[in-house]
């Protein structure tokens, strides 16, 4: 099987990365800027897994000559339109498209325009991209959720699982995989929401009056909204979350707290925007996340203007 992976960022490199060391066929589709960085310095990845120097096979988006069987979509959710088109070309009657974005409305954008193709995913990992190129992971954190969105066990997801299976990335066929993809935004909007409202990581936020409950609060008004408009959590996913969102000394952060950081757009309308106005959608409003949201935008307008 071929393997086509958008973007060749901070997930996208790693795992494409991964699984061409697996001795998998993977193909990058990058822009020019990534292209010229790739053909001159590799693939290059600092991780609790080992480091590694990779000189992938790379393609633009104008040399696409025929269709790929999976196609991994890693871009920002800012940058979906624009890679849809870049891409499609690549995309025929038996071509899987697995997305690692968060949120939700990547799935409505990517089922719109390829029904019989999109393959539900959810990617757990802690990456970076840094200027120079360099893709670090931070921690040893790493699962790659997927699997048919009714849960069926079809012929082309088996396929996908061996495909996959081969590298050491943490991949995992899921029944329920529509589900996960639910916790996962809970889960990020929640630390987004927290640690970058309050700019801090997990275990700073913790550490200050009021931090635990503020946290806390959030994530249920997070939980209140996907249980109305979403599919409802596991209580096993719950808990964990819970005592993720307060861990003492944690120095967890969503990838949106790092890429304001370093002063980079941000996936605001789809991992925060998008939740809040659902809820408003059910009736539900949510103080908290709604002032998140409002002190994200306001960020996001400044990048924009700069
Ligand atoms: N980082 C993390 O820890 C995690 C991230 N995610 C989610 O995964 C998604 C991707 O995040 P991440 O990998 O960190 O983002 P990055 O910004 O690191 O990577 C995105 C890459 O996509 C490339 N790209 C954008 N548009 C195109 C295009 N049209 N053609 C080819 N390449 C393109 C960009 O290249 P260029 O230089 O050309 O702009 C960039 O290298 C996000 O939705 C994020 O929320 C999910 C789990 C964990
Ligand atoms: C939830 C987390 C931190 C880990 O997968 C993530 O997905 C992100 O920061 O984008």
């Amino acid at each position: 099987m071929r393997l086509l992976v958008i973007g060749a960022g901070s997930t996208g490199g790693y795992l494409g990365t991964r699984l061409a060391q697996a001795g998998r066929d993977v193909t990058f589709l990058v822009r020019p800027e990534r292209a010229a960085q790739i053909r001159e310095s590799g693939l290059r990845i600092i991780s609790p897994f080992g480091d590694t120097i990779f000189h992938p096979t790379f393609i633009t988006a104008e040399t696409i000559t025929k269709p790929y069987d999976i196609i991994l979509v890693t871009v920002k959710a800012f940058q979906l339109d624009a890679a849809l088109d870049a891409f499609s070309p690549a995309v025929g009657g038996n071509t899987m498209i697995l997305p690692v974005l968060n949120g939700m409305r990547h799935m409505d954008i990517l089922s719109e325009r390829f029904p019989h193709n999109v393959i539900g995913g959810a990617l757990r990992v802690m990456t970076v991209l840094e200027e120079d190129g360099r893709i670090i992971q931070l921690s040893l954190l790493q699962e790659l959720a997927y699997g048919e969105l009714d849960g069926s066990l079809t012929p082309r997801i088996q396929a996908l699982d061996a495909f996959l299976r081969s590298a050491q990335i943490g991949a995992r066929l899921s029944s329920c995989v529509r589900r996960e993809m639910w916790e996962k935004w809970i889960l990020l909007s929640a630390l987004g929401a927290v640690t970058c409202l309050m700019r801090g990581l997990i275990g700073e936020v913790e550490a200050c009056p009021e931090g635990k409950a503020f946290a806390l609060q959030i994530l249920d008004e997070i939980v209140a909204i996907v249980r109305a408009v979403g599919e409802a959590p596991s209580d096993n996913f719950l808990t964990a979350t819970r005592q993720q969102i307060i861990a003492k000394g944690s120095s967890v952060a969503s990838s949106m707290y790092r890429d304001i950081e370093r002063g980079r757009s941000i996936e605001v309308e789809e991992i925060i925007g998008d939740m809040v106005r659902r809820g408003k959608k059910v009736g539900i409003n949510a103080p908290l996340l709604s002032a998140a949201y409002a002190h994200l935008c306001i960020y996001q307008n400044r990048v924009k203007a700069a």
